[in-house]
């Protein structure tokens, strides 16, 4: 089916076609003679593994995927950890940086700041009202960790939703990629003449505000079944709409609330390795956020869970967190602070800032460092080697995305460590042969975690996404390593297993959504737990 649908920058004249019907079988002639499902899916990984440079292969699988996308998903689902780093992070980050480059048809809505006060009217130019299920909605002001996009922030939308389709089995038609073009503050991309966003400034906040009031609203009456990602937004925005919006729509933040559960989920496997090796308490583990942007922060705060569920109150919680920003560790009586951090800010240090990494390392003596600052290389050999000498097997996990800003690789990690290492990292890198054994990387990316949390988000059909559906993602996760797995030291499952991962994620969020009273769902209340699971299996869409 060929939709017209015309985004306002352009005249007109292009087309949106929607994914994906199963293609009608062409008329007896049109196709070759032995053209055959099963070789033609060895020839597309032929000519998809043709491409010299990752880019080529993303240009590769985005036309599949318009073409055919059966055969795009099926491949998908069968060659998951091939075709992650080029769908989505990394590659997905240069897609980005491309994307006005590289532009060849639509796909997704924009809605930008000329479309205030009638955002309605551009929503309703949407295909497949109807089937909206969840829609990734950016603005581009902090692509992963490569600042400021603009409109170019449309395929990390497309990239996500693309993982709900494989990784969860939501149907291709129920998503919308969504990105807000509200302007861009990038020099570059303003004087770009092949730029396809508006050409000016961001606009100030307060004017933000009421676009993003205006745009929830028409959302929720355009698309009342629709569960709301919002993905990239800068750190100020990120936490300023997540809390405006979240009791009243259903949405959640992937990059405070995604990543802080994926996070939780690693570091849950990786204490319980390290309390085993130092005989400490899981209780007293201590962590070092190096970054305090929305991932940081987030990512503490989800943290903050883990203490509380052995035991610990809030406020001891809290003392087993510290935080480094720009200006070294965040402490009370430093001079202001951005709202975000206030919570962390430790109030048992009185001394003089402590600046350099090395220094902190040094007071703190933390059991676990946590990279969250797009510092590329942040983590030096002096610090991976400190934390090394503090703790027999140390918790590394340098997160920032896209690989060449993470803060170590898992190379470094492992030869500095002499292999110690509880490793995971936002971005992939690969396995590494140590002594005889092969050494795996694990990858701490929310994309283990929201296509679960959205598919049983999306089946109980919630008023809100609750925090304890967001730990009860982050716990499936963390208990869904197999005994192979374990014994491998895995911090995470295998990505091939993403679809039986996301059904076990689901059913712990409907869960919990009705335990918080947030499900519209109610006849799943009374479903046992494997009735539930099969529920949830076969609403699953397969290629
Ligand atoms: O997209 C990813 O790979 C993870 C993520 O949300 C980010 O880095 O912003
Ligand atoms: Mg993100």
């Amino acid at each position: 089916m060929t939709i017209v649908l015309t985004p306002y920058w352009s005249n007109g004249v292009q087309k949106l076609k929607m994914a994906p019907q199963p293609p009608p079988k062409p008329a007896h002639g049109l196709t070759p003679p032995t053209l055959d499902e099963e070789v033609h899916a060895v020839r597309c990984m032929k000519q998809f593994r043709g491409k010299e440079k990752d880019i080529e292969k993303y240009i590769y699988l985005s036309m599949l995927k318009e073409q055919d996308p059966h055969m795009f998903y099926r491949l998908c689902l069968n060659h998951m950890s091939e075709f992650t780093p080029i769908i989505y992070t990394p590659t997905v980050g240069q897609a980005c940086q491309e994307y006005s480059h590289n532009y060849r048809r639509p796909e997704g809505l924009f809605v930008s700041i000329k479309d205030k006060g009638k955002i309605r009217s551009v929503l309703r130019s949407w295909p497949k009202m109807d089937d909206a299920r969840i829609s990734v909605v950016t603005d581009g002001s902090r692509i992963l960790g490569l600042g400021d996009l603009g409109i170019n922030g449309m395929p990390i939308s497309i990239g996500k939703l693309s993982l709900y389709i494989a990784g969860a089995g939501i149907r291709p038609h129920s998503t919308i990629p969504i990105t807000l073009d509200l302007g861009t503050n990038t020099q570059k991309y303003l004087d770009d003449p092949l730029y396809l966003g508006m050409r000016q400034r961001r606009v100030p906040t307060d004017v933000m505000t009421e676009f993003m009031d205006e745009f929830m609203h028409e959302m929720s009456v355009a698309f009342p079944k629709l569960l709301v990602q919002f993905e990239d937004f800068s750190t100020d925005h990120a936490f300023l709409y997540l809390e405006r919006f979240r009791n009243k729509y259903p949405v959640f933040n992937d990059d405070i609330q995604g990543t802080g559960a994926v996070v939780l989920s690693g570091f849950i496997n990786a204490a319980r390795i390290a309390s085993a090796a130092s005989g400490e308490p899981l209780s007293s583990h201590r962590i070092l956020f190096f970054g305090a942007g929305s991932a940081g922060v987030g990512v503490a705060m989800q943290l903050m869970s883990f203490f509380t569920l052995e035991g610990l109150t809030e406020d001891q919680a809290r003392e087993c967190i510290w935080l480094v920003d720009s200006q070294g560790l965040v402490y009370e009586g430093r001079g202001p602070l951005a709202e975000h951090k206030e919570y962390f800010a430790r109030r048992d240090y009185r001394g003089p800032p402590i600046k350099d990494l090395l220094d902190v390392l040094d007071y703190v003596k933390p059991t676990a460092l946590m990279g969250l600052s797009t510092v590329s290389g942040a983590f030096s050999r002096a610090a991976i080697e400190t934390m090394a000498a503090l703790n027999p097997r140390p918790i590394i996990f340098p997160l920032s995305n896209p690989v060449k800003l993470s803060e170590c690789t898992f190379d470094d990690a492992v030869k500095y460590t002499n292999g110690t290492v509880l490793f995971a990292s936002g971005s992939p890198f690969p396995e590494i042969p140590w002594q005889g054994r092969t050494l795996f990387p694990g990858q701490g990316n929310n994309m283990y975690i929201f296509p679960g949390l959205g598919l049983g988000s999306i089946l109980a059909r919630c008023s809100a996404v609750s925090d304890s559906m967001v730990e009860a993602s982050s716990l499936g996760l963390a208990n869904s390593l197999t005994e192979d797995e374990t014994a491998a030291g895995l911090l995470y499952p295998q990505i091939e297993r993403i679809r039986e991962i996301s059904a076990d994620i689901a059913l712990q969020v409907i869960r919990a959504a009705q335990e918080a009273g947030v499900d519209r769902h109610t006849e799943l209340r009374a479903m046992s737990d494997a009735e539930l699971l099969a529920f949830v299996n076969s609403k699953m869409w397969n290629p």
